[in-house]
């Protein structure tokens, strides 16, 4: 076999031709911010409405938003923090917006600490010296708290604080940040805080302390889902900037809007269709996206999100699985869960684990079935009573591959002779 080495002529020249298909591509991106947010005004009027006493430097109330998945709650609070720090900056005040990710800051200390490294920013530590850059670890969480408060007392203005993804915080720490963030606020300070709270988590409140719920839900909104047509104009208005012109077959922005719809809604889930269509059609040296690159879209969304809930599944969930693709493998399309607990019971002395019951097992049946790994239903046996028959809907390939790959090499271990021996 040759290998062309240092200079491969020809390798990437395919893919830098002039691309027919995309005009920019980072247009179609969940981190593209776009000016003009289709059918979210009433709710960007709304936050405006609450935020617009910063600009007078008064405290707004608190807000608590909540929305499913990909219904533009980030995008339209960046949009009015966005505006908010504009236009004080114009009029001579100072707001500032402070966005947080929860998912990855979701510790009180961290929190806190990053507050703290924004409001101070690039100020010289040595030009103030009452006021102390706080390490990002190694302190104690009271002295973390009470440096950002001193901060807060000396610093002027008003700061925005949006916790997006809220729920994380709480789940992971407890809701002590946010006792904490709601009571920073004195008659003493010079600057005061605000906080927006994001959740697409609609049970949330729930997890909060009655206290903690009333000081941060002064306000609260909820985003709606968005229907297909709805989607449909937030697609349009990417895939103009986004995609060469005629590069879309007519069907193409209805039918991902629909599909998208039909999930729950979700602009996030509309525009990945959109992008990855066009990235298979691109790939395919075509030039234009097509219905059929939609639907191979969809297909490889739906893969790629049961790749990775399955490689977060516990060992022993993997194991009930890997039954179930063995007598799949065997030719059984439909199984019920006494075939799965006969395999698993034989299995569990060559895998050194502990050995569930059936009753357990039942359960990571249920699981995977909510899961949508695989389909499940109760049948009624006649005088054996009822059982649970179950089937894999998609090709078994994938969860294969990554079920071998996930189980830390011990199921890609087991002795295909041992296998052949339970599967008889
Ligand atoms: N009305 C809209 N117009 C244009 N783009 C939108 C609109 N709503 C959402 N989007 C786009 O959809 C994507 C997801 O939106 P966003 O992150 O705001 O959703 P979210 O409700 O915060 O979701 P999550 O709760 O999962 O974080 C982003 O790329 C955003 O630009």
């Amino acid at each position: 076999m040759t290998h062309d080495t240092n200079d491969s002529p020809g390798l990437f020249d395919k893919f830098l031709s002039e691309n027919r298909i995309f005009r920019d591509r980072e247009v179609l991106r969940h981190s593209y911010r776009p000016h003009i947010l289709p059918h979210r005004k009433p709710q960007i009027d709304q936050i405006a409405a609450i935020l617009a006493p910063a600009l007078q430097t008064e405290t707004p109330s608190n807000i608590l938003i909540y929305g499913k998945t990909g219904t533009g709650k980030t995008a339209s609070v960046r949009y009015v923090g966005t505006e908010l720090e504009s236009v004080s900056a114009r009029r001579g005040t100072i707001c500032r917006v402070i966005h947080l990710n929860c998912e990855v800051i979701d510790t009180q200390y961290r929190v806190l600490a990053q507050i703290s490294k924004m409001i101070l920013g690039e100020e010289d530590p040595s030009s103030d010296k009452t006021r102390i850059h706080i390490p990002m670890t190694g302190w104690p969480t009271d002295q973390v708290y009470s440096e950002l408060k001193n901060q807060i007392d000396t610093s002027t203005g008003v700061f925005i604080i949006i916790l997006d993804e809220i729920d994380k915080l709480v789940k992971k720490s407890g809701d002590d940040t946010l006792y904490n963030l709601t009571r920073i606020n004195t008659d003493l300070s010079r600057s005061k805080v605000s906080i927006i709270g994001i959740s697409n988590d609609l049970g949330f409140k729930t997890f909060l302390d009655p206290r903690v719920l009333s000081s941060l839900s002064e306000e609260e909104l909820v985003f709606p889902p968005y229907n297909a047509p709805q989607l449909c104009d937030i697609l349009q208005q990417r895939a103009a900037i986004g995609f060469a012109e005629d590069a879309l077959d007519d069907e193409v922005i209805p039918l991902c809007a629909a599909l998208a719809a039909q999930e729950h809604g979700d602009a996030r889930r509309a525009l990945d269709l959109l992008r990855i269509s066009g990235e298979l059609a691109d790939r395919g040296n075509g030039s234009k996206v097509t219905i059929e690159h939609v639907k191979k879209a969809q297909a490889k969304i739906e893969t790629d999100s049961m790749v990775e809930c399955i490689k977060t599944l516990p060992t022993q969930s993997k194991i009930v699985l890997y039954c179930m693709l063995l007598l799949h493998r065997a030719g059984q399309r439909i199984f019920i869960s006494g075939d799965v607990t006969r395999i698993y019971k034989e299995l569990t002395p060559f895998l050194e684990i502990d050995v569930l019951t059936a009753r357990r097992i039942s359960d990571l049946i249920s699981e995977l079935n909510m899961l949508g790994v695989i389909n499940t239903r109760l049948v009624n046996r006649g005088r054996h009573g009822r059982t649970k028959e179950m089937w894999f809907d998609t090709s078994t390939e994938k969860i294969w591959e990554v079920i071998m790959e996930e189980s830390d090499g011990r199921l890609a271990q087991v002795d295909e002779q041992i296998v052949i021996q339970i599967m008889r």
